[in-house]
């Protein structure tokens, strides 16, 4: 923006606003008098460490890559790197927390302005007081102390001060004391008339340093040390002064000029951060660069140090605290000029929610100028059955006085939110969103938050241009899906939060899309090859700035113990015989005939499915279809046929028993011995986003396709803040399509890039007629055909784990290529991986596990899989 500025003008303007201001780089100096006791903290003296814990953090966390090349994002200098510190490097600052794995250095940046300050007229030439000759009469009693800036002497055009000192005047002595107490210049024999005039504002060279005497101290201040750096007020002031010695103002739009004392104050009131800074573990964000303060500091508000209030940092993980950094660097458009967009896709159970609301609390409070906040309305929009989880979360994390949060129900209308001064965030369903939209979009929204937002990837459904026509710019997508691999859905993903930024959807796909979807054919040459890699590689460096995702694998540690269990149940005598009815029925074997496009597969699959739940679900279809006589109806009535016959004659689906069913007798038995030896935990089951970390006990008793399903349901039990360890039970009936679904599961790895994707589920159900067949086939001999499958040379006498697993390398089918192949814990899991799994027929004798032992009568098999294993069970 100055570029295009004549550099004459630039020069004029900055002369003119030094003649307004004091002089460069002296923290005290321009905080007007409540502020004079803070303490310019020497170079040298820098606070300890940060937080240790995430200098260790996984290094799979990479927040900035930055694409050198990238003309996009060519005005953003990586944030990290003080470009234009004019302080020599040593002296530079002190280290802050910013709770990445960087200890950095504080930029003090001192810019254009600062150099220019030799055209300050009042202190241009201090006077060295002179030592006295000698015939001077000295009272005795003459102590005076002094808060004081000082230098080295010098002839430097450009000279900085370099710290704050105590000067200490007794009769014609002096001495100058650092903040630390040590003593830093020393002098005898001076005039008395001389020390005794010293006054506030007065500059003075005196033992070959030149000082500014800010005020005076008061001989209790002095003596209680008070006027030291222990005692002397918030040392975190300092940076104020310093950034509003930087502060740029457009030459053509000077509106800043605090040429009165009173003006300075009272732009300089109320800027201390809100929390400490300089705690051992605060969390400070990064302070906005020059390029920033040009953009949004139009006002020149001193730049005070953003601060996470330390009440929520003690709780944070490592890697949510550089999610709050990252989320705070994307909104506030650190990171992407003028973008202020983020995708936050951190794998379930990460703690998205704590993150963000972090960030709002944050934001709502506090903000870089003049400590101003950011943001004061936020909207949240989440699905349905999340809306209360989030109110709960701002509970936990926040209590209920802190911030006041509405959620729009049947109840609580929108127009409430609106009428009412004290609510800050509103919570809605994606549903209630398009039905208030009207009311919505009159609200001034400044930050928006879109849970699950993976549902966004289409650009054309109604809740996404709904939430487009809103306009508040900082917007955040959170979803545990891995969006990245569908190239035309992220795209959409990162047009909704940072529109424009790769261009239109057509030239997109022809830069990105088009080379890396050709790059990854069998057929590419080598060519294609290496074109589409590179801009893949560009694609990820560029969204990279403001898409974030980690693995389940930075939170495991915090876990407790999960015991995964893969328990085959024996099918009852009932269920297997109506099983072989239903494969010999006409239906199944037009299906196996091949004519797919018409094929019932469908429907047998449904049937088989329901059996192996229950005869009594199959019980209700057969009366039900039996009875109908519609056309459409006909490929199930052949499905059916007969079958009711082999019910007992009085067979009444309402007072069906457990022992009709294999996996019915295990979970009955599970649930006894759940409550029988864990009274207190109960086990439910769980949707997308959902936290059930209540219970303990997971049992799965239908199968789905999806692979994504069970993952999703385990990941809402086995997560932050479970205290116990956690059983995940697996029922499958032996022998069946159960079986044969599970394996499907575990062997499709390369349908949805191998990673969980509820959206999915269709892929799984398409199927040749190879496949069909095994699906439609009984195998009543096997204790686990799984167990079969995977070549292993156990018997299930003992138990027995397979190969090891480095033989199996885990591969990834992921169109972003190999920037996201790093394992992923919550990927399906895969043969080779199940056959690491402890396992063993029922019948073995040495059964340690409490739950299993009190099944085994039922099961044919087991697989088991502890991890985090202390002394589970
Ligand atoms: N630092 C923490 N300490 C303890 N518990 C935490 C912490 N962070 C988050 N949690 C808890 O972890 C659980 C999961 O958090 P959250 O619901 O935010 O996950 P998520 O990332 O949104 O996952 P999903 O993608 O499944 O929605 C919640 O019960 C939450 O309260
Ligand atoms: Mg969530």
């Amino acid at each position: 923006m100055l570029g295009s500025i004549n550099p004459a003008l630039y020069s004029v303007f900055f002369r003119l606003l030094l003649l307004n201001m004091r002089r460069s780089a002296a923290p005290s100096q321009l905080q007007g008098k409540h502020l004079k006791k803070t303490k310019f903290i020497p170079p040298a003296r820098s606070n300890p460490s940060p937080n240790e814990e995430i200098t260790k953090l996984n290094p799979d966390i990479k927040l900035f890559e930055v694409a050198a090349n990238d003309t996009l994002l060519q005005s953003q200098t990586n944030p990290r790197i003080c470009s234009l510190n004019l302080l020599p490097a040593e002296e530079s600052g002190r280290e802050i927390n910013h709770g990445d794995n960087y200890k950095e250095k504080y930029c003090f940046e001192a810019p254009a302005m600062a150099t220019l300050e030799l055209h300050h007229t009042v202190h241009s030439s201090p006077k060295e007081i002179t030592v006295s000759k000698g015939q001077e009469v000295e009272p005795e009693n003459l102590v005076k102390y002094f808060n004081v800036i000082w230098r080295k002497a010098s002839k430097k055009k450009h000279k900085k001060w370099e710290g704050d000192a105590v000067l200490i005047v007794k009769g014609k002595s002096f001495t100058l004391k650092d903040l630390e107490g040590k003593d830093i210049g020393r002098g005898t024999g001076y005039k008395f008339k001389d020390l005794e005039k010293i006054e506030e504002g007065q500059t003075m060279m005196i033992g070959g340093k030149e000082i500014e005497v800010m005020d005076i101290i008061s001989p209790d201040d002095f003596s209680s040390g008070k006027c030291f750096q222990l005692g002397g007020g918030s040392p975190a002031i300092s940076s104020s002064s310093q950034a509003a010695n930087r502060c740029f103002l457009n030459p053509l739009k000077s509106v800043c000029k605090p040429t009165s004392k009173e003006n300075t104050q009272s732009i300089f009131q109320n800027c201390k951060p809100r929390h400490d800074p300089y705690l051992p573990n605060s969390l400070v964000m990064l302070r906005p660069d020059n390029n920033h303060q040009r953009m949004f500091n139009k006002n020149c508000f001193p730049v005070v140090d953003v601060v996470i209030d330390p009440h929520l940092v003690y709780h944070l993980r490592p890697h949510q605290k550089e999610g709050i950094i990252f989320l705070y660097e994307c909104v506030m458009g650190m990171r992407v000029n003028s973008r202020c967009g983020a995708i936050l896709a951190d794998e379930m159970g990460l703690g998205k929610t704590l993150q963000c609301i972090s960030l709002i609390w944050t934001l709502q409070c506090q903000g870089p100028y003049g400590g101003k906040p950011v943001i004061k309305k936020t909207l949240i929009v989440t699905p349905g059955s999340l809306v209360n989880n989030w109110k709960k979360e701002f509970q936990k994390w926040l209590g209920s006085e802190r911030i006041k949060i509405y959620t729009v129900d049947q109840d609580h209308k929108v127009e409430e939110f609106i009428k009412s001064p004290f609510y800050s965030v509103l919570i809605i369903s994606y549903e209630m969103l398009l039905r208030s939209l009207d009311q919505i979009k009159h609200i001034k929204f400044d930050l928006l938050i879109c849970d699950e937002g993976h549902r966004l990837k289409n650009s054309t459904i109604k809740t996404t241009t709904a939430l487009i026509s809103l306009s508040c710019e900082k917007r955040i997508i959170l979803t545990g899906t891995p969006v990245q691999n569908d190239l035309q859905e992220f795209f959409a993903l990162i047009d909704f939060v940072n529109p424009g930024i790769l261009g239109s959807l057509s030239s997109y796909r022809k830069i990105y899309e088009e080379p890396i979807i050709i790059s990854r054919q069998p057929s590419a040459s080598e060519e294609e090859k290496e074109l589409g890699e590179r801009r893949a590689a560009e694609l990820t460096c560029l969204t990279g700035l403001f898409f974030l995702r980690r693995t389940q694998e930075v939170i495991n540690k915090y876990l407790p113990p999960k015991i995964e269990n893969v328990v085959f149940c024996q099918p009852g005598a009932l269920q297997i015989e109506l099983y072989r009815k239903l494969l010999n029925s006409q239906a199944v074997r037009f299906c196996l005939e091949g004519l797919l496009e018409n094929s019932p597969h469908l429907i047998c699959i449904g049937a088989l499915k329901k059996l192996c739940n229950h005869p009594c679900l199959l019980f209700n279809s057969v009366k039900e279809k039996g009875c109908s006589s519609t056309w459409d109806e006909n490929e199930e009535k052949s499905l059916y046929e007969g079958l009711i016959n082999v019910f007992p004659a009085d067979y009444n689906p309402l007072l069906f028993t457990e022992k009709e069913s294999g996996k019915l007798q295990v979970l009955t038995k599970l649930l006894a011995v759940i409550h029988e030896l864990r009274p207190t935990e109960n086990s439910k089951a769980g949707g997308v986003g959902l936290n059930l970390i209540g219970g303990s006990h997971l049992i799965l008793y239908d199968i789905d396709w999806n692979p994504a399903t069970d993952i999703q349901a385990m990941s809402r039990v086995w997560r932050d803040g479970q205290k116990h360890p956690v059983h995940i039970y697996r029922l499958l009936t032996t022998g069946t399509i159960e079986e044969k679904i599970y394996q499907r599961q575990i062997s499709k790895q390369g349908l949805s890039g191998a990673v969980v994707d509820l959206t999915r589920t269709s892929e799984y159900m398409q199927f040749s007629v190879e496949e069909l067949k095994n699906l439609f086939t009984l195998n009543e001999s096997s204790h686990c055909i799984t167990h079969d499958l995977l070549n292993c040379d156990c018997t299930g006498e003992q138990d027995h784990t397979g190969d090891s697993l480095e033989k199996f390398p885990i591969s990834r089918n992921c169109q972003l290529g190999p920037h996201h192949q790093k394992f992923n814990s919550l990927k399906p899991l895969s043969m080779s991986q199940l056959k690491q799994w402890q396992h063993f027929s029922g019948d073995h004798l040495n059964l340690t596990d409490p739950f299993l032992e009190r099944i085994r009568e039922n099961v044919s098999f087991f697989f088991q899989n502890i991890t985090n294993q202390t002394t589970a069970p």
